[in-house]
């Protein structure tokens, strides 16, 4: 494995000197950290986290080489990776290939033999903050702050619609009894994967699709995805998630769709100090009083006063950690989301009951 230097950048001033892991180049994005203990490939092809730069607490990435077969989408869209140590070796059974050659294949430039501690320190306390990783610029400060301004504010940033599918797509069993049109913002296919376990049948629409063109396909329910980029400049899926509820079919929101269902209601989102990565997040579910170990992948979060002062609204769920609205539903219609991911992959399945509570209500 090549031994090339990289720097890492902050919009603050901040510099880390490491090695080029990856593509050699230069690329910019947010930075923030997911402190789950495993599952890399499925961070890094969530489309959620697009135009970001991940740091991973976990010490040691790369041990368990990649797979060929999709994951969360077909190719990561990440703007970057930040690791401690990084092994180019690797052990696991069903691996087809290094993590090395599927970032180089990939596009994506790395930096490893970065104090990985010191560094999301730093992100927790400073707050979410624009980076660049390059192998390009070395000792040119001027040049790698050039390359840093040109990276865009992930407040106010629309991506869903350069991430969605292109064209419509099935999943599932054709025979399979109900049919959920799914409005893909930057879908993870594990969301598939769980509502085709529960005998579901997807259609999966680009993120600007009419309600017109969901209703040609006469769906039992509606399911709003995560994705990546800033909720608050989303006023199409706003407009169609409000045109949706209207219909009084079933609606479920993840993440993305969460914060979108909460604005199609009046509720006002806004940015995180550094948001919520990882897969031991602990919630509260307030209608039963248990709590869930979650997986969560997040920097904006619904307004609590708004969603206290909707009359329509009911807090189902509570991030233990913040107190932060972590799950909402609609007291006139069969609506509710989550701010987290039930789906978790990587991580705890407890969640999982909100696939079967949507299927039931289409039921
Ligand atoms: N996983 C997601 O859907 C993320 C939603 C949104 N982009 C956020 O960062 O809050």
């Amino acid at each position: 494995m090549n031994k090339q230097k990289a720097t890492l950048l902050l919009a603050d001033g901040t510099i880390f000197r490491g090695t080029l892991i990856g593509k050699p180049g230069t690329n910019g994005g947010e930075i923030c950290f997911n402190t789950g203990m495993t599952g890399y490939q499925e961070i890094y092809t969530d489309p959620s986290y697009t135009g970001q730069i991940i740091v991973t607490t976990t010490s040691h990435i790369g041990n368990y080489g990649v797979i060929d077969t999709e994951v969360e989408s077909d190719s990561p869209t990440i703007s970057g990776i930040v690791v401690n140590t990084f092994s180019d070796v690797y052990s696991r059974l069903d691996a087809d290939g290094s993590l090395q050659d599927y970032l180089v294949k990939h596009n994506i430039t790395g930096i490893a033999d970065i104090d990985t501690r010191m560094l999301v320190r730093h992100i927790r306390s400073k707050g979410a903050m624009n980076a660049i990783i390059s192998s390009e610029f070395e000792d040119d400060l001027a040049g790698l702050k050039a390359e840093l301004n040109l990276v865009p504010d992930m407040n106010g940033l629309e991506l869903s619609s350069k991430v969605c599918t292109k064209e419509p797509y099935f999943f599932g069993d054709e025979n399979a009894t109900i049919k959920v049109a799914c409005l893909d913002f930057g879908i993870k296919k594990n969301i598939l994967r769980n509502l085709a376990d529960r005998g579901v049948y997807c259609k999966v629409f680009p993120a600007k699709t009419s309600l017109s063109e969901l209703q040609a396909w006469s769906p039992n329910g509606y399911f709003l995805s995560n994705g990546p980029g800033d909720p608050a400049v989303m006023e199409y899926a706003v407009n169609t998630t409000r045109e949706i509820l209207e219909t009084g079919k079933p609606v479920f929101g993840i993440c993305l769709g969460h914060q979108l269902l909460a604005e199609a209601c009046g509720v006002s989102t806004y940015k995180m100090h550094h948001g919520h990565r990882g897969i031991n997040h602990p919630i509260k579910n307030l209608v039963t009083g248990k709590s869930e170990i979650t997986s969560q992948n997040h920097g904006f979060v619904v307004k609590r006063e708004d969603v206290e002062n909707n009359s329509d609204l009911e807090i189902t769920h509570v991030h233990l950690n913040d107190g932060t609205v972590a799950g909402i539903k609609l007291k006139s219609k069969p609506a509710f989301s989550v701010q987290y991911h039930p789906e978790s992959a990587p991580g705890p399945h407890d969640s999982r009951y909100l696939f079967d509570e949507f299927v039931s209500l289409m039921q």
